[in-house]
C-alpha cells in the first residue's frame, strides 16, 4: 500500500511552502518523500518534484490555444487530468512502490474541492490503485482575526471534507504574521456558545436563528479545529 497526502487550501494559503518544509523536515530525518505539483499554472519549485501534471497538459498553453481565462483553463485542465486517470497518472504512479509516500500540491481553486467532482475522481483513482490518503487543508492564520472570518473559514474546510470524504487535517498556516497570538488562541478549540454570542454581536438580530444554525454546524463537525503551524520560527 502506497500513502498519500492531497495538499488543499484557499489560493495563496501556504500549500507550497508546507511542500517544500515538509520536504526539508523529511530529509533531515532521513524519510523519502515524493512532492508531485498537481497545479497546471505553478511556475516555481521550492522542492524537487516527482511528477508534473505540467507534462500533461499546462496552462498557459491551455489559455493560448483556446482562448479561455485562468480560470476557466484551469479547470479545463484539471478536466484533462481526469480523462487521463487510467493512461498519464496510472503510467506515473507504477514508477513508486508500495510503501512510497506521495505529496500533491493541488491548485487552490475552490471549485476543485466544493462542486467540481475531478479532486473527488483523483481521490477514488488514488484509492483504487490501492493508495491510503489524506487531506490537509491549509488556511490563512488571517482568518482567525475574527469571528465572521472563522465561520467563513470553518465552511471552505468543510465543504472540501464532505466533498472529498478523506482523513481530514486542518492546518492554520502563516502563524508567524499574527500579532495577537491569544485572539487566535480562543478559535483553535472554540467554546460554541461563545462563539455564538460574538457572532451574535456582531451581525444584525435578523441573523441570529442563522448563526445559530451555523455554530451548531461547526460544532457538530467538531473536526472543524485547527493546527496552527509556524513554518518560519527556525528561521528567526
Ligand atoms: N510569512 C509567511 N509567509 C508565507 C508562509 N507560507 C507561505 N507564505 C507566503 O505566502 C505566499 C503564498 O504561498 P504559497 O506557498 O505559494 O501558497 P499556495 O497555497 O501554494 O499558493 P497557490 O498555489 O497560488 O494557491 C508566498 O508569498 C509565500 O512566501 C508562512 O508560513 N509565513
Amino acid at each position: 500500500m502506497g500513502f498519500a497526502q492531497l495538499v488543499i487550501g484557499p489560493a495563496g494559503s501556504g500549500k507550497s511552502t508546507y511542500c517544500s518544509s515538509l520536504y526539508q523536515h523529511c530529509q533531515a530525518v532521513g524519510r523519502s518523500i515524493n512532492i508531485v505539483n498537481l497545479d497546471p499554472a505553478a511556475e516555481h519549485f521550492d522542492y524537487p518534484v516527482a511528477m508534473d501534471i505540467r507534462e500533461l497538459i499546462s496552462l498557459e498553453d491551455v489559455m493560448e490555444e483556446l482562448g479561455l481565462g485562468p480560470n476557466g483553463g484551469l479547470i479545463y485542465c484539471m478536466e484533462h487530468l481526469e480523462e487521463n486517470l487510467d493512461t498519464w497518472l496510472t503510467e506515473e504512479l507504477d514508477n513508486y512502490l508500495d510503501d512510497d509516500y506521495l505529496v500533491f500540491d493541488c491548485p487552490g481553486q475552490i471549485e476543485l474541492f466544493s462542486h467540481v467532482p475531478v479532486l473527488k475522481n483523483f481521490v477514488e483513482h488514488l484509492k483504487r490503485k490501492n493508495f491510503n490518503v489524506c487531506a490537509v487543508y491549509l488556511l490563512d492564520s488571517q482568518f482567525m482575526t475574527d469571528v465572521t472570518k472563522f465561520i467563513s473559514g470553518c465552511m471552505s474546510s468543510l465543504s472540501a471534507m464532505i466533498q472529498l470524504e478523506l482523513p481530514h487535517v486542518n492546518i492554520l498556516s502563516k502563524m508567524d504574521l499574527v500579532k495577537n497570538k491569544r485572539g487566535v488562541e480562543k478559535y483553535l478549540d472554540p467554546e460554541p456558545h461563545l462563539l455564538l454570542a460574538e457572532l451574535n454581536q456582531r451581525m444584525a438580530p435578523q441573523f441570529e436563528k442563522l448563526n445559530k444554525s451555523l455554530i451548531e454546524v461547526v460544532d457538530h463537525y467538531s473536526m472543524v479545529n485547527f493546527l496552527p503551524l509556524d513554518l518560519r520560527k527556525e528561521e528567526r
